[in-house]
């Protein structure tokens, strides 16, 4: 039995920019206006989603508009009163290659440079460091954002910043989901490489043996892979959860699945209850156990199995204990220790018994 309480979240590297480009030499010809084309936000989905591709398929560039809660002036209201901050204050935000004393790297403000190519001040801010997990604080990428703290109204400025940025991962988020669905994949489909509100508690992960029980005790969280899909298991009570490990789906040549699944965060603790039925450590297991016979009483699914002469080629007859051993060394190299010297045990006494 065991409960999941760890999290296990991968943290966005997203990053968000307020800049003043100060103009130089006046005025310049701008020429007529090109007219984007313009794709509401509150359009049904499918109709977004023709006109996103239309768009990404011709001129690459696209307007999005009516997104509910975008209001410009809040953010051209805080831009102009971040770039009036004083140049003292600016400072304790420089990004340490312009300033030696600050830490920040990454996160913070570029100042205006005389003769840079570029006439921009740019202050940048990533995902809020709460929400940062502990192993990922590791990577150079993430870094805390440093904030104006001094003058009347940084509070303000924070929330607001940190509130629109929420706005803009959402908008993202859907507008990436939508590109996933034209691209005939599910909407979920990056999900994995973006989403921060999906939070794993057990790893995408098959099954290692032969069959497993699994009670969930009426709790979700639960999800097994459909159609490239992440999808929740419906609870149900008193029911056991059947599914096959990677060793039954080998040696019958793919015709059964072992099908990934993972554990996502449901909010709350959880209990559930696997239990892996494994062959004993000295069971012999051949490449394959699909002779004709078994192949043509499942004939239906015979052509989409996999030729049993690649399998034999592919895999060794394995003990079933050395074969387990080698999946969670993959997990865990720290077991390698441990199992060496009792393989060549089970090994050497098996050969022995087959010579005899
Ligand atoms: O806790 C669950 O519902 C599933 C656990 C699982 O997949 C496993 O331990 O292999
Ligand atoms: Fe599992």
């Amino acid at each position: 039995m065991y409960t999941n309480q760890q999290q296990q979240q991968t943290s966005l590297l997203l990053e968000e920019s307020l800049r003043k480009t100060a103009t130089t030499k006046g005025s310049v010809e701008l020429g007529e206006f090109y007219d984007l084309a313009q794709i509401d936000w509150t359009w049904p989905r499918q109709k977004i989603i023709d006109e996103v591709f239309k768009e990404l398929k011709t001129m690459g560039f696209f307007l999005i508009t009516n997104v509910p809660g975008y209001d410009e002036s809040d953010l051209l209201h805080w831009g102009k009163w971040f770039c009036s901050l004083s140049e003292e204050e600016k400072k304790k935000l420089h990004k340490r290659v312009w300033n030696s004393e600050n830490k920040n790297i990454y996160r913070g403000l570029a100042p205006f440079i005389d003769n840079d190519p570029s006439h921009v001040e740019i202050f940048d801010m990533g995902l809020p460091y709460d929400q940062v997990t502990e192993e990922e604080k590791e990577y150079s990428l993430h870094e805390e954002t440093p904030w104006p703290v001094e003058p009347e109204e940084s509070k303000q400025f924070r929330e607001y910043m940190e509130g629109h940025y929420n706005l803009r991962v959402s908008v993202a988020s859907e507008l990436v989901g939508m590109i996933a669905e034209g691209l005939g994949k599910p909407a979920g489909f990056f999900d994995q490489w973006y989403s921060h509100d999906t939070l794993i508690t057990i790893a995408q992960h098959t099954d290692s043996g032969f069959v497993t029980l699994l009670s969930t005790l009426g709790y979700p969280g639960l999800q097994v892979l459909v159609n490239d899909e992440f999808r929740s298991v419906r609870p149900v009570k008193h029911a056991f959860v059947i599914n096959i490990g990677d060793m039954l789906s080998r040696i019958t040549n793919y015709i059964l699945k072992a099908t990934l699944h993972r554990v996502i965060d449901i909010g709350d603790d959880r209990y559930s209850s696997p239990f892996f039925f494994e062959p004993h450590y000295a069971a012999k297991i051949p490449s394959t156990i699909m002779d004709k016979e078994s192949l043509s009483v499942i004939e239906n699914d015979a052509n989409k199995a996999r030729d049993a002469d690649e399998v034999e080629k592919q895999y060794e007859e394995m003990l079933y204990g050395d074969y387990l051993i080698d999946k969670i060394t993959g997990y865990c190299l720290a077991y390698q220790g441990l199992w060496k010297g009792k393989r060549s045990d089970m090994l050497k006494k098996q050969l022995v018994e087959q010579e005899q």
